[in-house]
């Protein structure tokens, strides 16, 4: 099971590096990475075993995060949350995106960044995706609000870049213009 241990920290190359992609059918390694990062996740947001194994709360982390420069991402938005979402997707790609952009007015974490970076995280508001999954089957959909956000976030590690590349250097807060702000 992958534990915070694993988990590389900014500074890291492996951060910074474009992730290759994947080919199909999986190898049994790669298959098995994509569920440790889904496993990870759900340990994550339960309270016993994240205090168990000291694990920080994450709703989705990329493999190049434990050193593992392939392109694959896991998202799991807890089911309690009003539009629940959860996968593993391999060789993801944005194919369409609003011009309207849209941030979260907290700001953004990461799990590889042990320190508070604060300011706005401009994105797209809404966008249209492709990905395969672990079997090899490809999945197209739209996302908007948290979902989008997170997704851009996962993308953006499988390229090397990581959420405060995005912040305004001059001014965090600065307006983002054509956005809707998610509170
Ligand atoms: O790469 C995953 N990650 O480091 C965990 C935090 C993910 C995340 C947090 C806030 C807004 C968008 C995404
Ligand atoms: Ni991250």
């Amino acid at each position: 099971m992958i534990l915070m241990d694993n988990v590389i920290r900014e500074g890291h190359p492996t951060l910074r590096a474009r992730a290759k992609e994947l080919t199909f059918p999986l190898s049994k390694e790669d298959k098995q990475l994509g569920q440790d990062l889904m496993e990870f996740l759900i340990n994550s947001q339960d309270p016993e075993l994240s205090e168990k194994y000291d694990l920080r709360s994450g709703i989705g982390i990329a493999a190049p995060q434990v050193n593992e420069s392939k392109r694959i991402f896991a998202l799991h938005l807890p089911d309690d949350s009003d539009n629940p979402l959860s996968f593993v997707a391999v060789n993801p790609k944005i194919v369409s995106h609003s011009v309207e952009k849209t941030y979260l007015t907290n700001g953004e974490g990461c799990l590889s960044v042990d320190r508070n970076v604060d300011g706005f995280v401009p994105r797209h508001a809404r966008i249209t995706v492709k990905f395969f999954t672990l079997d090899g089957e490809e999945k197209k959909m739209r996302l908007k609000g948290l979902q989008a956000i997170l997704f851009q976030h996962e993308l953006d590690h499988l390229n090397g870049v990581m959420f405060y590349d995005h912040i305004n250097e001059s001014n965090p807060f600065a307006e983002v213009p054509n956005s809707q702000p998610i509170v």
